[in-house]
């Protein structure tokens, strides 16, 4: 048969030994390959479970470099170490402490925050339909989940919904941002819901090609960074710009810095997009108007994609600190900024709601080229549409309860006490560790962390480097053993050489975070006497 032919291929079987056994395969080949790469193909295949006895087909060494590059330290080698003392405790091992504090991660109901009553009773009814006529379920909540419930087909969460989600929530999740933004308009065609910011996140930045003349694409991520950054850009083989956020100004994001990362990558990168996290974190600072109009200028000037990460919108608790949201801005800005391409991603996660396991979320990509906008859309549809659940938890955001409807005054009860304590515990964190030796913390003005930086004595940083460690992770480590706190050391989030700083959450429940306060404060003097 002609070598370039193209052959259909069925699935075929391998057969092989391993151990005196015999194992059998299945490997299913692409629709067409040619001739002699089946054979080759077939060859590779039987040679590995003749030789290596049914060995890894995938190994370190010729698995996906990008992957093993990535690393993502809200869950890193501190939080495994954190599990396993869990683990350890519940058998009756001994430590100095009873429980584990996982001050490490937002994960909001994991550390005692109350699910929101109409949120929760949505997310029943339209998994259990039946539940329609129970007197229990007030009439407001009956009629979100009915609303939810005909979007989908065949009645029923179960089934596939279009890729960016069900129609009638993108279209109150457009509603819902032209309210948030003061009547600027929102088209529902922008909107496309998600399993989690993080994959709206994902989604967008894929598009970005990794190559462009010759160089690596890059993109601007502030430092602290919300390690989803580095370790997506990792994984898409993008190249990260790093710019620094000043501590000494509130963590304020300063034109002069992002001239400088840009000029400085200009050698060695092709800068396509810029990420700013507004609310940030780890850093907890909130952007005035007037700084993110200057960041909207500098990314026209040098034409970059804004990602504008705004999962943290609800969360504001400075007085004089108030939400802007980039899509607002920009298109109140007028041409050439308003037609300036932006995807602004929200989540279901963080806010009031914390419903971070439902996976839900929206990005709204705005005067994207309709060429590019039918391939996000395309590369979306490859895995099929965002949870239904998580669909669902965005129309309670984009529709909650109206004044008159009878779910109203209970939903904005538990709304206001989420964020109200959330506002008492961002101070209480804050002046805490400022009254510590060698801690400065900067105010948290919304978010849900604090990232405090403290001096470290020379012997322990000596100590750190003979164990090849950041000085902040040994910080952390010895914290955990001690004390049961599970925080993140700075170095993952990228912290200014010769600095040390780490990751709290302000999220533990009142008391259990006064307790982890005072704990801190003593472990903290114990550790400068060990090293001093
Ligand atoms: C700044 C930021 N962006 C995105 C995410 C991801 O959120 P989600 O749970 O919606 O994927 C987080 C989660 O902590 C975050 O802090």
């Amino acid at each position: 048969m002609n070598g370039t032919r193209l052959a259909r291929l069925k699935d075929i079987v391998l057969r092989g030994t391993s151990n005196g056994r015999t194992c059998t395969r299945r490997v299913s080949l692409s629709a067409s390959v040619s001739r002699p790469a089946r054979q080759s193909s077939q060859l590779r295949q039987s040679r590995n479970m003749s030789g290596d006895s049914c060995g890894k087909c995938l190994t370190l060494d010729n698995m996906n470099p990008n992957i093993k590059v990535m690393e993502y330290a809200v869950r890193g080698p501190l939080v495994i170490r954190a599990s396993a003392i869990e683990k350890e405790l519940a058998e009756g091992k001994k430590y100095p402490f009873t429980e584990v504090v996982k001050a490490n991660i937002g994960d909001c109901h994991a550390t005692g925050q109350h699910p929101i009553t109409f949120i929760r009773q949505v997310l029943a009814l339209v998994a259990y339909p039946e539940l329609l006529s129970d007197p229990r379920f007030p009439d407001d909540v009956k009629q979100r989940a009915k609303d939810v419930l005909s979007g989908c087909r065949g009645s029923s969460v179960g089934s596939y919904t279009d890729s960016p989600g069900i129609e009638i929530i993108r279209k109150a999740v457009a509603k819902y941002i032209e309210e948030r933004d003061a009547g600027v308009p929102a088209s529902w065609e922008d909107v496309i819901l998600c399993a989690g910011a993080s994959d709206g996140i994902k989604s967008v930045m894929k598009l970005l090609k990794a190559r462009v003349n010759n160089q690596k694409a890059g993109i601007m991520i502030p430092i602290p960074q919300y390690p989803l950054y580095s370790a997506s850009l990792s994984e898409f083989n993008l190249h990260s710009i790093p710019y620094y956020l000043n501590e000494d100004n509130n963590w304020s994001l300063e034109l002069d810095e992002l001239v400088r990362a840009y000029d400085q990558s200009k050698d060695h990168c092709n800068p396509r997009g810029i990420v700013v996290i507004n609310p940030g974190n780890p850093t907890g600072q909130v952007l005035t108007k007037e700084n993110i109009e200057t960041i909207i200028k500098f990314a026209c000037e040098k034409k970059l994609f804004i990602f504008a990460d705004e999962v943290y919108q609800h969360n504001v608790y400075a007085p004089n600190s108030q939400f802007h949201s980039f899509k607002k801005v920009l298109r109140e800005m007028g041409p050439p900024y308003s037609n300036m391409e932006l995807a602004s991603f929200m989540s279901g996660s963080k806010g009031y709601m914390g419903e971070c396991g439902v996976r839900g979320g929206w990005s709204e990509v705005i005067n994207l080229d309709p060429d590019v906008k039918a391939m996000l859309h395309k590369s979306i549809s490859a895995m099929l549409c965002p949870t239904t659940f998580g669909q669902t938890l965005v129309y309670c955001i984009a529709n909650p309860p109206k004044p008159g409807e009878p779910s109203y005054e209970k939903y904005i009860d538990e709304r206001s006490s989420v964020l109200n304590s959330l506002k008492k515990r961002a101070k209480m964190v804050e002046e805490t560790f400022n009254s510590m030796p060698g801690f400065s913390c900067q105010v948290v003005q919304g978010a849900m962390y604090a990232f405090p930086k403290f001096e470290i004595p020379p012997k322990a940083i000596e100590a750190a480097k003979a164990k090849k460690q950041d000085p902040s992770v040994l910080f952390a480590f010895e914290l955990l053993e001690s004390t049961g706190i599970c925080i993140v050391p700075g170095s993952g989030f990228g912290q200014k050489e010769g600095t040390y700083h780490f990751r709290t959450t302000i999220l533990p429940q009142p008391e259990q975070l006064r307790s982890m306060l005072e704990k801190f404060k003593q472990f903290h003097l114990q550790f400068l006497k060990k090293y001093s």
